[in-house]
């Protein structure tokens, strides 16, 4: 059977993890993938959640995207070291205002979000290129379209990644190469723990009152709402990313969380960008009125796709 090779990167937990393992569960067995973690030690929870997949349609490999040689060697360890499918997904965030921030910290996202990809990119590209076929499929974001409030260096590392993509994609085409940029919105794993208990020990003291204010009473405080009212599970995001993977026309960008799209669809609708940024402005500092307004159109949206989902199950059920 011609199975087409999958390397995801950051498979240790989170959407990683949930790609890898459903992509290897495929019931038709159209994969075979390269789950890769920077440290092995952190393998556990992948192997159990694999099953019996582990040595059939699922590997697992040692792979750190900010060491070319790490991705090196697990590339020249593939058979013929042949990728048809990349999805590069390894990433992390920061919150805060910048003032708190070391630069070291901010090259680090940058490192590892951006540079992390184009490591991959120049590793495994050319051979795409010369066998005129294969899939970059990169986990960006919706801060990849729109920038959120204290999100400033994450919003700029997947802004970094959308234009390196959409630059990239010119070239791909003229080899029959696909890329496509997965955006989700929040998604329920270790991203969202990490970035938040960090952003609970951060040293305000370098901001000023008004600054501080804003991160501790506006931002953190709503964090886990936005969470809690919007956020998909991993799982739901690597289903999304399967039906692009089996696509003959990949789109170049999908959004999983169309709960999200009022807010991004606001970039695309004024040419000027103004209405996003007083949209948000809106939203964070006339909050009692607006954002609690937008949170109940939202929980009235989720409300009424889950009612059409139950309704479409029924007649299906029906038929
Ligand atoms: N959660 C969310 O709300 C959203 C997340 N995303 C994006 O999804 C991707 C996955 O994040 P998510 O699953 O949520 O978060 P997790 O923190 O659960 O997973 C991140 C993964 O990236 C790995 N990683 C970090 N640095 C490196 C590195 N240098 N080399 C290899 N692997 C590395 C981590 O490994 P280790 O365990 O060793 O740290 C971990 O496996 C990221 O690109 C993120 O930006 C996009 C939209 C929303
Ligand atoms: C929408 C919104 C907010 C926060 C959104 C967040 C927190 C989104 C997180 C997205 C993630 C984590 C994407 C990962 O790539 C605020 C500023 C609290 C208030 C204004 C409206």
């Amino acid at each position: 059977m011609n199975q087409k090779v999958v390397l995801i990167t950051g498979c240790s937990s989170g959407i990683g993890l949930a790609l890898a393992v459903h992509i290897a569960k495929d019931e038709k067995k159209r994969f075979m993938v390269y789950a890769t973690m920077r440290n092995l030690s952190k393998a556990e929870p992948l192997v159990e959640a694999a099953g019996r997949t582990l040595g059939r349609t699922l590997e697992i490999k040692q792979l750190d995207v900010c060491d070319e040689a790490s991705i090196k060697a697990c590339v020249d360890s593939l058979p013929e070291r042949r990728v048809d499918i990349l999805i590069s997904n390894a990433g992390m965030g920061l919150i805060g205002p910048i003032e708190c921030q070391s630069i070291e910290e901010m090259k680090s996202v940058m490192d590892t979000n951006f540079f992390g990809l184009v490591r991959l990119m120049k590793e495994i590209l050319p051979d795409m290129k010369r066998r005129k076929k294969g899939h970059i499929v990169v986990i960006s974001s919706v801060m990849g379209i729109q920038g959120i409030l204290f999100n400033d260096i994450y919003a700029a590392s997947k802004f970094a990644l959308e234009g390196f993509c959409e630059s990239l994609a010119i070239q791909a085409l003229r080899f029959g190469l696909n890329i496509s940029l997965i955006e989700p919105g929040p998604v329920i794993t270790e991203f969202e723990r990490k970035v938040y208990d960090e952003g609970l020990k951060i040293d305000l003291s370098k901001a000023d009152k008004v600054t501080a204010d804003m991160f501790t009473n506006v931002y953190l405080k709503n964090y886990k709402q936005i969470f809690e009212t919007l956020g998909q599970t991993p799982e739901d995001v690597a289903e999304h990313t399967l039906k692009i993977l089996i696509m003959d026309n990949p789109p170049f960008r999908h959004q999983t969380n169309t709960l999200y799209t009022p807010m991004t669809t606001l970039k695309y609708a004024d040419p000027n960008g103004d209405l996003p940024i007083e949209t948000f402005y809106k939203m964070v500092f006339e909050h009692d009125k607006v954002f609690t307004a937008s949170l109940n159109f939202i929980k009235l949206l989720q409300w009424r796709s889950r009612k059409s989902f139950k309704h479409n199950k029924m007649i299906k059920s029906n038929c």
